[in-house]
């Protein structure tokens, strides 16, 4: 399944059991000499909510969250009839999500929202090891000669968020792992570079953690807009303009909760 192009194969952990999922994350996500993912997801029951979700980026390493398989899960249960609820709760390692259905006219999922919660600040939360409570717009160098001005925040997993101009030319296969792998990030970061359009439209592109550039990043996303709002960029409902399509966040005054809505999309089943 994919959400606006970022891929991951979906175990359905009701079914099935994946003794290593490490290793199963690194050969299935290979594009050559595997299925060809952006990573693995495995839906298990949960105690106290409707599902469960585990993630691991293609590189192995598992992730507290992310935004895009989220609402791909909500997708996965409804159409293949494990819930006949539209409204979800879905435990992660970054808290308890909330997700909203909505179908389209096949009576299948087509679009979902998901109240991502409450976006991190705190440098230790992030974490980074940057000697200051937050990070907004904080000029480091990387590498001893890449410089950028970084905002850091956390949605339950770590991102820097760099506004820039001319994103399309960036090579990210050259600076995402230099921002990744920093020492300020000591479990590593999720990048995203920025270029603002406008007051309510940003066009991004990601580096993740674990994965490298994407088509599309959920929690990136959030992350992102929450620190164009810091920043004076933009206002708290912005469109996200991803190489896979586009996001709708919102970062609400009012319960201070990120809200991602956007596709989610079943492109083929089968076994291995
Ligand atoms: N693509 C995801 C985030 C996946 C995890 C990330 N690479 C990390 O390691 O934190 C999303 O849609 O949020």
């Amino acid at each position: 399944m994919h959400g606006i192009g970022n891929d991951y194969i979906y175990v359905n952990g009701f079914e099935e059991t994946i003794d290593d999922p490490v290793s199963f994350a690194i050969c299935y996500s290979d594009r050559h000499k595997g299925i060809g993912s952006d990573g693995l997801v495995i839906i298990l029951p949960s105690d106290d909510c409707d599902f469960k979700m585990r993630m691991f980026n293609a590189d192995g390493s598992e992730s507290e969250m992310c935004g895009n398989a989220s609402r791909c899960i909500g997708k996965f249960v409804y159409d293949k009839g494990l819930t006949d609820k539209t409204e979800l709760t879905l435990e992660t390692l970054a808290g308890v999500k909330k997700l909203k259905l909505f179908l389209g006219e096949d009576k299948l999922v087509e679009t979902v929202t998901v109240d991502m919660g409450e976006p991190i600040f705190e440098s230790g939360l992030i974490p980074t090891t940057i000697n200051k409570p937050s990070i907004i717009n904080e000029p480091v160098t990387f590498n001893s000669e890449i410089k950028y001005n970084i905002t850091c925040v956390s949605m339950g997993n770590p991102h820097a968020v760099i506004f820039t101009t001319g994103i399309d030319k960036l090579d990210l296969n050259k600076i995402g792992p230099v921002t990744e792998n920093a020492a300020i990030f000591p479990r590593r970061t999720n990048t995203e570079f920025i270029e603002v359009l406008s007051t309510d439209r940003i066009k991004m592109r990601v580096w993740e953690r674990g994965s490298g550039e994407t088509m599309a990043c959920g929690t990136g996303a959030c992350a992102s807009v929450v620190a164009a709002v810091l920043n004076g960029h933009t206002g708290r409902k912005t469109t996200v303009e991803l190489l896979g399509g586009e996001l709708t966040i919102e970062w609400k005054e009012s319960d201070n909760r990120v809200y991602l809505t956007g596709g989610a999309t079943t492109v083929f089943e089968g076994t291995i």
